[in-house]
């Protein structure tokens, strides 16, 4: 028997460590340009919210659909190593090109600070993304399973440590790189005008890409290289093909049935493959409920927004989960999963997943009670049915008016009557009524007519100063403002005989009462369901895959994320419904129902060792154990060569 010993330190290859430091890299740089992204679209392109975000969801999609042609290419045809090189110099190239679409210097003739032409921006962004998904979706796969692939036999445990280590370090970039872009953005640079700073925004993320491609060269000559077996996916589809027009050729009951549809595949195809194609097929048909929980999962940023309690900062709300990652995963390996195994209790990969499932349905229950809470700070907003009226009066007595020949209000002089804003809850705006003779200019607004009003204007929460001038004459106040609040301050004529102490404030919205530490639990729900769900689901699509389409299966695991952000765009484009927590509810209950389904597949499904059913197969082929073994010894003496050229240290046993 031959045993391949590769370099390793305490027990792990030590190959895994340019693999780890790459995926590091490689994350940082990926998050770090998701964390600007949106704004880029919404500041820098001026485009609406709602076609930044369809972008922003559709540029997601893509990047977790083209693992696909990642694990193609890599599988069938240049292998996983040159695979990752070859798309992190397109990712890479991507992530120049979107650097250098954001320097609003290359358009902008007039040196006005904006650039002049949009379109030229637009395009090479759009190239620029589509060069990252390519290049981030494509190699993803392929990396979580060439970092498998260094693996021996002997070193299942280590293994399953690696999947949880490399899950650390994709959040550990996430981390950093979502806290940094930000400042990043907020940085002012530029040529001929000072403008926030998106090149240096985006560019880090690119040096980062560069860096992590550097560092998977330099292990180069430590790791073990599978070799592709030909075009394995072309062999892969034909054979379903032939699998399926045979039995529909042989469709009569006359015919004996067979155990498995793709045994109809026997007459033409080698019986290797067929079995191969049956172990990724099971796989895949388990993943078909899965997308729900990623639909559920991708909308956490939206939940985190709702209320804003921590200040609505969202970019930096992001960082949550990641600081979450970090903690949990540790606190399940080491603690809770070694707790339930000494329970006696058989806690599979399968459960696990169920579970993260109902994990995250119990942080979509939360967030609907939470959003209950604050639902009752909000005033009635009128029906479709109704309209509201808001009345304010700016003469010196109160007034009577008649609305219709039965309803009175009364209006006391400098009061409001009635309130006809809705907004969102997450902002705080205010607006001015002037009851000054004469037009008012007041700090950051346009300047207001007699008797006029402003529009809602947003401001930020905290204390605001505000400056009234007109002509000569100013005054200076200042105001808290709470956030979700909304605020309409009447000024009166007499403004500034009084030094602005006659201002009156109406609270037109309540400002938001609820805790944020409310926001706590499913924050944490949401993520002890991620750990147990996708970083289970990583290893479980790499030991559940036979050798030659671990890839495939990765890319397999990665598109239930894609189809789980297509359906987050569907549901956006559907609308909403009028109640956000009754919106929360619906997902969790679709969670649960689709969990209920999986643990039900996952009852039927028998975990595999690929390699066994591998060797049972040649065996029942009638590969005599002197030819198999002959067949090893040449495949090993072949990649003992390769090795040695590599300057790896092996020794035979
Ligand atoms: C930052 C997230 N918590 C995370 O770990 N994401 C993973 C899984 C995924 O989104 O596919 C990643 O970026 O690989």
């Amino acid at each position: 028997m031959l045993v391949y010993l590769t370099a390793e330190c305490c027990g792990y290859p030590i190959s895994i460590f340019f693999i780890v430091v790459n995926e590091f890299c490689e994350r940082f740089s990926y998050y770090g340009m998701r964390a600007v992204l949106v704004l880029y679209f919404r500041y820098f392109l001026l485009w609406d919210d709602d076609l930044a975000t369809s972008i922003y969801h559709a540029f997601v999609a893509l990047c977790y659909l083209t693992p696909i042609l990642g694990a193609i290419i890599a599988d069938s045809w240049l292998g996983k190593f040159k695979t990752i090189i070859y798309l992190s110099i397109v990712y890479a190239i991507g992530q120049v090109t979107m650097a250098i679409s954001t320097i609003h210097d290359i358009t902008d003739a007039n040196r006005d600070g904006t650039p002049d032409n949009f379109t030229f921006h637009i395009a090479l962004s759009m190239l620029g993304l589509i060069l990252i998904a390519l290049g981030t979706g494509g190699i993803k796969p392929c990396v979580a399973a060439f970092g498998g692939d260094q693996f021996q036999e002997h070193q299942s445990r280590q293994l399953n440590t690696f999947f949880s280590v490399f899950y650390l370090c994709i959040n550990a970039g996430s981390l950093l790189s979502t806290l940094i872009t930000p400042v990043l953005r907020a940085q002012e640079c530029g040529i001929h005008t000072q403008q926030q700073c998106y090149p240096l925004a985006f560019g880090v993320p690119a040096v980062l890409m560069v860096i992590s491609l550097v560092v998977f060269i330099a292990g180069s000559g430590m790791y073990v290289k599978t070799d592709p077996e030909g075009n394995i996916m072309w062999s892969v589809c034909k054979c379903i093909g032939f699998a399926i027009k045979n039995r529909f050729r042989h469709r009569s009951s006359s015919y004996p049935k067979r155990e498995h549809w793709m045994d109809w595949a026997n007459e033409k195809y080698d019986k290797l493959l067929i079995a191969q194609i049956k172990m990724v097929l099971k796989v895949l048909f388990l993943y078909i409920p899965l997308p729900m929980f990623w639909t559920l999962f991708d909308q956490k940023v939206s939940i985190c927004h709702f209320s804003g309690l921590l200040g609505g900062l969202p970019d930096q709300m992001q960082t949550v989960n990641p600081i979450l990652i970090l903690t949990l995963v540790p606190i399940m390996d080491r603690l809770i999963f070694p707790l339930i195994q000494k329970c006696g209790l058989n806690f599979s990969p399968l459960k696990r997943m169920t579970v993260g499932m109902l994990f995250a349905a119990m942080a979509f229950v939360s967030a609907a009670l939470v959003q209950i809470e604050i639902d009752k700070t909000l005033p009635n907003f009128p029906s479709s049915s109704e309209s509201q009226l808001k009345v304010v009066n700016t003469y010196s007595t109160t007034l009577n008016v008649t609305i219709s020949p039965n309803e009175h209000l009364l209006i006391e002089s400098f009061g409001v009557q009635l309130h006809t804003s809705k907004h969102t809850y997450s902002t705080i705006s205010c607006m001015f009524v002037n009851g000054y003779t004469a037009d008012l200019n007041i700090t950051n607004l346009d300047s207001i007519e007699p008797s006029a009003t402003t529009n809602y204007t947003l401001v930020n929460q905290g204390k605001r100063d505000f400056v009234l001038r007109h002509g000569e004459q100013w005054c200076e106040f200042s105001r808290k403002f709470g956030f979700g609040a909304s605020y309409t301050f009447l000024i009166p004529s007499t403004v500034f005989s009084d030094d602005c102490e006659s201002i009156t404030e109406v609270e037109d919205m309540k400002p938001n009462s609820v805790h944020m530490a409310l926001q706590i639990p499913q924050y944490f729900l949401i993520t002890t369901g991620e750990v147990m769900f996708s970083v289970t689901g990583l290893q479980f699509s790499y030991s559940q895959a036979p050798k030659n389409m671990k890839s495939v299966l990765q890319a397999g695991w990665l598109c239930t994320n894609a189809v789980g952000n297509i359906i987050v765009l569907i549901v956006a484009e559907l609308g909403k419904l009028p109640k956000q927590w009754a919106e929360y509810l619906l997902f969790a209950s679709l969670l649960v129902a689709v969990s209920i389904i999986f643990s039900i597949m996952a009852y039927f499904y028998t975990y595999i060792d690929p390699a066994e059913i591998e060797a049972q197969v040649r065996k029942e082929q009638g590969l005599e154990p002197e030819e198999m073994e002959k067949e090893t010894l040449e495949m090993e003496e072949k990649d003992e060569d390769q090795k040695n050229e590599q300057g790896v240290k092996q020794t035979k046993i």
